[in-house]
């Protein structure tokens, strides 16, 4: 039997496999790779991968790598799938632990970006919540943490995570990642480095912790940690892959092992925005003033009104502002966009 047949059964890849068993609780399984690497299944769509024991691990480092967990974000759902092919396909040698996480399978299944509640809004705790923590997403949240905390514990190397996503609006920067907020924590040059190795060139600064899962892993676990957006949402196989090869590129060197290509001064061609304001449904009176159809980035002169409920009105400040994220059909007490602003100092996060 081969490792792949080990660990996806008669599906053809671990995308395949997802799909097929996406509402079903399956044992865990493991194969080991010609060169001495394990490969465990841990749950459906969850895969945790070890080198050869004694394999020198360079850049002495773990990595989470997640990617689905809004349902609808095929891309890289895609890179990360076509990633372990290729290691199955014994294209290239694993040199440090790995956790790759499918994050919602049936939304998956359904092409949806959740089916009863929105997973990135359930980390951090926020499935104990009793109006969610009945609801599968909150399960699937639950077991994830589960997961990344105990591989966590078992790593020593630095550990970072990179939360995979696609926006669902046209952007004017394409690819950008957001830093969740950990009090008096800068961003590492490395990442910073990682960032444009991967042709993600905006970076965006969080304001306070959240409910995301990037928030997690960086709150809870200390990991330099990153939600990734990187192109637009399509369903699968209508992905233009070519446009994700920055960020394939860049994992499989670390995964690999391999030197980082030429530093670069940090920070040199990186554009730096931070999160001055979240705007959340306040309710019945809510009224938000951004057309849907804005693209992220699209820019505030001072003086917009940018929503308003009667009782609060939200205007930009003194210098523009711009909208990320715009999408007025969320829960009451659930994020509509965030207003965010060009970072004068860019000389360190
Ligand atoms: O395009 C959109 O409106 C959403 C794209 C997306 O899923 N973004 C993440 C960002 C998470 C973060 O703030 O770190 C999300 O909304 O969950
Ligand atoms: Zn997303």
């Amino acid at each position: 039997m081969t490792a792949h047949q080990n660990l996806f059964d008669n599906s053809s890849d671990w995308l395949d496999h997802t799909l097929t068993n996406a509402s079903s609780s399956l044992p865990a399984s493991a194969t080991r790779l010609t060169d001495g690497a394990s490969i465990t299944r841990s749950t459906v769509g969850v895969l945790e991968l070890h080198p050869s024991p004694g394999r020198p691990n360079p850049n002495n480092e773990a990595l989470i790598v997640s990617a689905g967990v809004h349902g609808n974000e095929t891309a890289p759902i895609e890179v990360l799938n076509g990633l372990v092919n290729e290691l199955l396909n014994g294209d290239w040698e694993l040199a440090c632990p790995l956790l790759l996480i499918m994050g919602n399978p049936p939304a998956m299944v359904a092409g949806e970006r959740f089916l009863e509640a929105n997973m990135n809004r359930l980390f951090h705790g926020a499935h104990n919540k009793p109006e969610y923590r009945e609801l599968p997403e909150a399960a699937r949240a639950r077991q994830i943490e589960a997961l990344c905390r105990e591989f966590s514990a078992t790593h020593s190397g630095k550990l970072s995570h990179y939360d995979l996503h696609t926006a669902i609006r046209p952007s004017r920067r394409e690819k950008f990642a957001l830093y969740p907020f950990v009090a008096g924590r800068q961003v590492e040059a490395s990442q910073c480095d990682f960032l444009l190795e991967a042709q993600v060139d905006t970076l965006l600064l969080q304001h306070k912790a959240g409910t995301t899962f990037s928030s997690f892993t960086s709150s809870v676990l200390g990991a330099e940690s990153f939600t990734v957006e990187l192109g637009k949402v399509q369903p699968f196989g209508q992905n233009d892959l070519t446009r994700f090869t920055g960020i394939r590129d860049a994992l499989r060197r670390r995964f690999r092992g391999a030197a980082a290509p030429m530093p670069k001064a940090p920070f040199a061609d990186m554009t730096v925005f931070e999160v001055v304001h979240e705007i959340l449904n306040t309710g019945k009176s809510f009224q938000f003033h951004v057309p849907d159809d804005v693209a992220n980035f699209t820019e505030y002169a001072p003086g917009t009104v940018i929503w308003e409920d009667g009782a609060t009105c939200y205007r930009v400040g003194d210098i523009p502002e711009a909208i990320v994220f715009p999408n007025r059909d969320v829960p009451v007490g659930q994020r509509v966009g965030l207003m965010i602003r060009a970072r004068k100092a860019v000389s360190g996060a």
